[in-house]
């Protein structure tokens, strides 16, 4: 169970103040969404909550341990873009996912060991609905299926939390609806957080527990001396729990499925 607690946390560039003393709490296996305008510091968030970054003032914890001082395979992460291997297969991809950190030094796994982790990488291959494209290469993949291997990749590490960078924001609604699906069902089926960051409002409520907008106080020619702080932070309701329920990959017959209200999406509303 991982619980994530960020205690008045500060983001400081030189003289540019991102984010401004922030607090959260995070329950465990919770589906948090971060709304707010551009460059209000999601991102930013995010690269904490991942140890690309650490806060100037304030700590994280999480299970009440400070966060890991690297990246390391307690965390994956989904980008919009770019977050898979173009040289390497679907296959390639999410076996690498298992290799480098278990054999470090060739990168690679042999015998049982590789035999094991080639296994895990198909099922899971299959269970974002890429059965079939293993041998492909990401180039002749569409971009929600590369999203899909994106999250492959990710959950092959068994993260504890999955941090997602605006995951779907590329894609055409319809095939965002059917992603949505399979976002809620890896969430409910495997034991992890997520903190997704989204521009679009529905997505934000369509797939999250709880939803929290970031916002910069405005002043002006002084903007740069006011962080981002917690402006809305909302549950959402009714309440979605993790592993209650049990969607399909789809997501056609989940009664929170996103899949009517994605196909005729008209526009994600910007925040
Ligand atoms: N490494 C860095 N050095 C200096 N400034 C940075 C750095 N990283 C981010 N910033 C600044 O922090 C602010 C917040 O950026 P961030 O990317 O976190 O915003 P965001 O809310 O994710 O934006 P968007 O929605 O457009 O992706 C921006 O003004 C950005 O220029």
């Amino acid at each position: 169970m991982t619980a994530i607690r960020v205690e008045h946390v500060w983001m400081e560039y030189g003289d540019q103040i991102v984010l401004e003393n922030i607090s959260l709490d995070f329950a465990p296996r919770s589906f948090v969404a971060l709304v707010g305008p551009s460059g209000c510091g999601k991102t930013t968030f995010l690269r904490l909550l991942l140890s690309e970054e650490r806060p100037t003032r304030g700590r994280i914890t999480v299970d009440g341990a400070p966060l890991a001082p690297e990246p390391g395979a307690d965390r994956g992460v989904v980008f919009q873009r770019y977050s898979v291997f173009p040289h390497l297969t679907v296959l390639g991809n999410v076996l690498l996912a298992a290799e480098l950190p278990k054999a470090r030094l060739s990168g690679r796994l042999f015998g049982a060991a590789r035999r094991r982790a080639e296994e895990e990488a198909r099922a899971l291959i299959a269970e974002v609905g890429l059965a079939g494209a293993e041998d492909k290469y990401p180039a002749a993949l569409s971009g929600g299926m590369q999203q899909r291997l994106a999250l492959a990749q990710a959950l092959m590490r068994k993260p504890r939390i999955l941090l997602l960078d605006e995951p779907f924001g590329a894609l055409d609604p319809g095939i965002r609806a059917d992603i949505h699906g399979l976002m809620l069902a890896l969430w409910h089926n495997c034991e992890m957080s997520v903190v997704m960051v989204t521009h679009d409002l529905r997505e934000a409520f369509t797939l999250a527990t709880r939803v929290i907008a970031f916002e910069r106080r405005r002043s002006g020619d002084d903007r740069a001396r006011f962080g981002a702080v917690v402006a809305r932070d909302i549950e959402v309701w009714p309440r979605r729990i993790a592993g209650r329920g049990h969607p399909t990959v789809s997501g056609r017959d989940d009664p929170a499925s996103p899949m009517d209200i994605g196909r005729d999406d008209p526009a994600p509303l910007a925040v």
